[in-house]
């Protein structure tokens, strides 16, 4: 496969972890990572799904499972990449999520869960990746998968503020590793459609559309195309940006709920709890 819009062997070189690689969002940010010719590591929990993406996504593709909340998987994690490629230039850190319901409905528990994933398992991915590859080698960057609007998103209070908290600390950690040559930029998503969506209920899905001025969802590729550009020598100069890519989402400001959202009883439908 080739890209659509960057030129043949852009990255060529480069090693890339990709968390969250073998869905959505982070597989089409591979697939394009590959097509500019890196060799990429997917990550995530589920060993059967990332050696199903990585046997489409092709032979400089490989993964290594491991749950990025859980140090010992981050350090992990990176060493397979040191072991199998001798550096990891940049980390993308994709994995993440939430639950959609109102916010006085966020029990204490699910607020933990929600940072603790989004915020620890961010932070914990980085520090190991800096630590154990890319302070000793001189440079890299990581690149952290963020949410707009940044005004924050009804029915994701928890999320809100998880990836206010992420965009804090890119900026910090911006600073404090520049010396060593590491850039952290972050890139905030806005709707996209990806098979997660399928968990929210379907007027949710459908009236998300509908807060985005550009007038629909913002396809995978896109978002795969900008994390190529972080990716690229442009990146290392972004660092300490937050890049968002969101068809004007961030700029819309209309009621709660949008038109259509709400059932007969005139409520917003939440996400259905998950089974075992
Ligand atoms: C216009 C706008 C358009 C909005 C629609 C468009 C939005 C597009 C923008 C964003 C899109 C995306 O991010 S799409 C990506 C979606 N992908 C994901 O979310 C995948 C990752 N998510 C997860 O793993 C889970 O959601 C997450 C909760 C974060 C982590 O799970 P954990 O296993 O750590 O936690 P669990 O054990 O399941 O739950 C812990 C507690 O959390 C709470 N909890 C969990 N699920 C709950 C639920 N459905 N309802 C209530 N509460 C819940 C309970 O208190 C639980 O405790 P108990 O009561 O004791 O059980
Ligand atoms: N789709 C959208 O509109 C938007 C998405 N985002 C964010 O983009 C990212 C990708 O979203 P999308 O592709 O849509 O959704 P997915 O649910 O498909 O992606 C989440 C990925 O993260 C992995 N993951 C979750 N928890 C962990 C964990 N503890 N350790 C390791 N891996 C984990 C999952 O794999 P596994 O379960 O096997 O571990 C999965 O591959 C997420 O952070 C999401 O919140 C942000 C804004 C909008």
């Amino acid at each position: 496969m080739t890209s659509q819009i960057f030129a043949d062997g852009a990255l060529e070189g480069q090693v890339i972890a990709v968390t969250g690689g073998g869905t959505g969002l982070g597989r089409a940010a591979a697939a394009e990572l590959l097509a500019c010719g890196a060799s990429v590591v997917i990550c995530g929990r589920r060993e059967e799904v990332l050696a199903e993406a990585a046997d489409e996504l092709g032979p400089r593709c490989s993964w290594v499972a491991g749950d990025v909340r859980e140090a010992a998987d981050a350090e992990r994690i990176v060493d397979a990449c040191l072991e199998r490629h001798g550096r990891l230039d940049t980390l993308v850190n994709n994995a993440g999520g939430q639950y959609f319901v109102p916010a006085e409905a966020i029990a204490l528990k699910g607020w933990r869960a929600v940072t603790r994933l989004n915020v620890g398992g961010t932070l914990t991915m980085a520090t190991a990746a800096y630590d154990r590859a890319m302070r000793p080698a001189g440079g890299g960057m990581v690149i952290n998968v963020t949410l707009s609007p940044h005004h924050g998103l009804a029915g994701m209070t928890h999320s809100s503020a998880a990836r206010a908290a992420v965009e804090g600390a890119t900026r910090e950690l911006a600073a404090a590793w520049a010396p060593d040559g590491v850039a952290v930029c972050a890139a905030a998503a806005g709707h996209f459609d990806t098979p997660a969506l399928d968990k929210y209920p379907e007027s949710v899905r459908t009236a998300a559309a509908r807060t985005v001025p550009l007038g629909r969802l913002g396809r995978v590729e896109e978002h795969a195309w900008l994390i190529a550009l972080l990716a690229s020598p442009l990146g290392r100069r972004l660092s300490g940006s937050v890049v968002t890519l969101d068809g004007a989402r961030d700029n819309w400001f209309g009621p709660w709920p949008p038109a259509g959202m709400a059932d007969e009883s005139g409520e917003v439908p939440t996400e259905e709890r998950r089974r075992g």
